[in-house]
């Protein structure tokens, strides 16, 4: 087991409230599905080579909506201060998501600078992978275990690729994260089965195309969790 007795996250059990994040928004018919659907966190790509980029100004005006309803994720990947300070500056998130390969030493200068909470993402394929949380304890507020991205993709995240949830089990239960990386209706119930994560992040599997959100994806996918989480209860 990963055990991390300075890992003290505020009593983040695995039978308390689920947060679902809905990343990769782009538009008002989308970001609406989200919410209806009792998303906890909506997410914004800033990331120029993906489907889902979107304009720190667009994310702003968008943003709005989720106001008190869910926070709002600017998801980044190994970006400069320049972009950073636009991206908070117009799009006023609540969180900032660090997709690329940032060290500790910038996650903790990144937080320093916006005074705002950090998820960073790990990529992950087996439990070794699980390790590289530790430098980044007491400096990250959260993780998101993301699949590593396939050959020949230029996309850190957004693949729709699944990695062995079962790695997830030998956490200790003060981690708090997101799964993430190919979750969709149909295998979400596997995903509480083998790890039952105290978060969870979708983004291509309430796509109808990369970059498109399908507002009766969101729906299904929220129907299908609280399902899985009912069956699980009973
Ligand atoms: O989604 C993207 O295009 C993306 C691009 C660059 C960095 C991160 C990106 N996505 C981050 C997310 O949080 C996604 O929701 C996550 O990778 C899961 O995606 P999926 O496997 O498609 O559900």
């Amino acid at each position: 087991m990963l055990f991390l007795d300075s890992f003290a996250v505020s009593c983040q059990s695995r039978a308390m409230a689920l947060d679902i994040k809905i990343c990769g928004l782009k538009t008002d018919k989308a970001l609406a599905a989200a919410l209806a659907g009792g998303a906890s966190h909506v997410g914004f790509i800033f990331f120029a080579k993906s489907p889902r980029y979107i304009e720190p100004a667009e994310a702003g005006r968008l943003r709005e909506a989720a106001t008190g309803k869910a926070k709002t994720v600017a998801v980044t990947v190994d970006a400069g201060d320049a972009f950073l300070d636009e991206i908070v500056e117009k799009m006023q998130p609540d969180m900032l998501q660090l997709h690329g390969s940032e060290t500790p030493e910038r996650v903790a200068e990144i937080k320093a600078r916006y005074g705002l909470p950090v998820m960073k993402a790990l990529p992950v394929s087996e439990a070794a992978d699980l390790e590289r949380i530790r430098p980044f304890v007491g400096i990250a507020d959260r993780f998101l275990f993301d699949a590593k991205p396939p050959k020949g993709s230029e996309l850190p995240g957004g693949n729709g690729i699944a990695f062995d949830w079962r790695v997830l089990a030998g956490l200790d239960a003060g981690v708090d994260y997101m799964l993430s990386g190919g979750l969709n209706a149909a295998n979400i119930g596997d995903a509480f089965r083998l790890a039952n994560p105290p978060g969870l992040d979708i983004s291509s599997g309430v796509e109808s195309a990369p970059g498109v959100k399908d507002p009766a994806l969101i729906e299904q996918f929220f129907r299908a969790v609280r399902a899985a989480r009912d069956t699980r209860a009973a």
